[in-house]
């Protein structure tokens, strides 16, 4: 009787706990969603039942004729922005409001957790301005030969597949090139993957993915009580892929310090970092812009929030530590660069100063490098596939485009002919258009903030929805969406759409770094492909393709197979 009454009272709370808050947007008169106990508004996804991307489909078309409107993640109340001019003031005009995503952290018992994608305010403006230059495009071109390596060992790998017009799951071929392509280019690691697809690697990277997975525990504690994340010392990821992943990195420093290797790749990159020598060949024009966009985390943080933001970064690796050194005090530089106009040192030079790359940190990067590298890309180019071989005159006209471009430069695949494929960016666009691999972007709101045009005040704290996929097959925007027609991205077409339509890669300060690198694997690889390669429907594959609601990035539900022949005419 006494345990009847215990669990009644227990579930009377949490009922009132998972509930009391769900006055909350009415209160504040915004337009909303009506939440269910204990799932808010996102049931179909909390069970998977829906994909992200459709689950928050409905919730942009329920809203319809709204700018903006409230809904609830479990009892957490969030807004979903959909109309373009504000989705504008979020990710750029008003960045200072909204400059982080709101994930927890805790880097002293997580070193992981201190990376790009979860740091927040002044600790990600540092980190973020000192590691930009690594991916500009003179980067890329240094990194453009070991992305072309793995690409032409994945088609020497298809090759026999194609010569027998084999059935190929796509999808889990690619996600084996990218992953060994990302771990060339980040960790300097042949992981070798394509061919062993037992590789440790590929094992980390489908644990980090896997459904029902640490990583959604971790996501599940995040949005409902995330105080228990410190609690019950949840990190990221489980203890197995963080000791994995921090221990590659150690070995392989050690291992190039004491041979005195020096390869050309993201580690090598980040070791120079570690030695404080300046990486930056940053072109100057994008200095300036990324600058004027952040410049605010300076300017407008108060007292009281610096030190907040520096003591939860504070790590027992003294990470983050915005010191006041020699070389800036009284806004003279001294450190050998000599003092530039106004006596102010390029904020990159100064960034360095201030972000300590140890080892830890290091493996935070390269880790978060891995994860938005190798399923990006993998499920990016497997979706294009897939709409090739449904839309044969595409694929000809890609082909047609690859074979003219290669003409010019002597049958190579350099980094200046795929730059020159005009139509392949058509198609890359296109795909990503369809399948963005994050179908949202989240921001927080980091302090209070009323939405331009209302009186409507969002509290710091609440966590903003961006919802890219929607807005990308939203039929004001981009006609007959579910469509595969690259003719969208030419100039002409380009210009006639409203700006922040179409965002795969996100916008603002916070766009995704490996912009160009993602770019890059996936067009190489597909361009590589469609040359030597036919792409067609087979038995086994699904159309339409059935999407994995267990999956943070978009993927399908049993592979995607496509059979493959050898190109019919040279
Ligand atoms: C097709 C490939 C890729 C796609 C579609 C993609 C997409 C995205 C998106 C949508 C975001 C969120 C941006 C925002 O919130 O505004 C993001 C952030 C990020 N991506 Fe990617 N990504 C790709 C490849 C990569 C690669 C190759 C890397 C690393 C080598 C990478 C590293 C990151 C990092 C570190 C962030 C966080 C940036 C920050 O907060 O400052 N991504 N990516």
């Amino acid at each position: 009787m006494e345990l009847l009454v215990v669990i009644g009272v227990l579930l009377a709370w949490l009922y009132y706990y998972f509930t009391a808050n769900f006055n909350y947007w009415k209160e504040k008169g915004v337009p909303y969603l009506k939440p269910v106990p204990f799932f808010g508004n996102l049931m179909d996804i909390g069970l998977h039942r829906k994909t992200q991307a459709e689950g928050f489909r409905d919730i942009y078309k329920k809203l319809e004729g709204h700018m903006f409107g409230g809904i609830f993640q479990t009892r957490i109340p969030m807004i979903m922005f959909r109309d373009p001019e504000l989705i504008k003031h979020v990710l750029i005009k008003d960045f200072s409001h909204f400059h982080d995503r709101g994930m927890p952290h805790d880097v002293d018992n997580d070193p992981i957790s201190a990376n790009l994608v979860i740091l927040e305010g002044k600790a990600w403006k540092n980190l973020r301005l000192t590691l930009n230059p690594a991916f500009n495009s003179s980067k890329m071109r240094i990194l453009y030969h070991l992305v072309k390596e793995c690409a032409e060992d994945l088609c020497k790998y298809l090759d026999p597949y194609a010569q027998k017009g084999e059935m190929v799951d796509l999808r889990d071929v690619l996600a084996r090139y990218a992953t060994d392509n990302i771990s060339s280019c980040a960790f300097g690691v042949k992981s070798n993957s394509l061919r062993n697809p037992h590789s440790k690697f590929r094992e980390m990277g489908e644990k980090i993915i896997a459904p029902g997975s640490w990583t959604n525990m971790h996501r599940l504690f995040r949005y409902t009580v995330p105080g228990l994340l410190k609690f019950f010392n949840i990190k990221s990821f489980s203890n197995e892929v963080t000791d994995f992943f921090v221990n590659v990195v150690k070995e392989t420093l050690d291992y190039r310090e004491e041979n005195n290797i020096e390869r050309k790749d993201f580690l090598n990159l980040l070791i120079q970092l570690k030695k404080k020598i300046d990486i930056n060949q940053f072109d100057e024009f994008e200095d300036k812009i990324f600058n004027e966009d952040i410049q605010h985390l300076d300017e407008d943080d108060d007292e009281e929030e610096q030190s907040k933001i520096l003591s939860e970064n504070k790590t027992s690796i003294n990470n983050f530590q915005l010191k006041e050194n020699e070389h800036t005090k009284n806004g003279n530089v001294t450190n050998g660069h000599g003092p530039t106009e106004n006596g102010k040192v390029s904020s990159r030079k100064k960034w360095l100063d201030y972000v300590v790359f140890d080892e830890n940190m290091i493996a935070a990067q390269v880790c978060v490098f891995f994860l938005g590298g190798f399923e990006t890309a993998a499920t990016s180019m497997s979706f294009c596939l897939y709409e090739l071989a449904q839309n044969k005159d595409v694929q000809r006209r890609l082909r047609e485009e690859i074979d003219l471009v290669l003409k010019e430069h002597k049958g190579v695949f350099t980094y200046n002919a795929l730059e020159q494929m005009e139509y392949l960016d058509h198609v890359v666009a296109e795909t990503l258009r369809m399948y963005p691999s994050l179908p949202n972007l989240i921001r927080t709101c980091t302090k209070p903030y009323t939405i331009p045009g209302t009186n409507v005040l969002l509290e710091k704290g609440t966590p903003v929805i961006i919802p890219i996929y929607s807005i990308h097959r939203d039929p004001l925007y981009f006609s007959d969406p579910d469509r595969f027609d690259p003719e969208r991205f030419t100039e002409y077409n380009k210009e006639k759409r409203p700006q922040y339509t179409y965002m795969p890669f996100g916008e603002g300060p916070r766009i995704c770094i490996g912009l160009r690198f993602g770019l890059m694997q996936v067009k190489l690889g597909l361009a590589v492909l469609v040359h030597r390669f036919e792409f067609d429907l087979c038995e086994k594959s699904k159309v339409p393709l059935i999407m994995d609601p267990k999956k943070f990035v978009m993927n399908t539900i049993g592979g995607l197979w496509l059979r493959m022949t050898p190109r019919k005419v040279k």
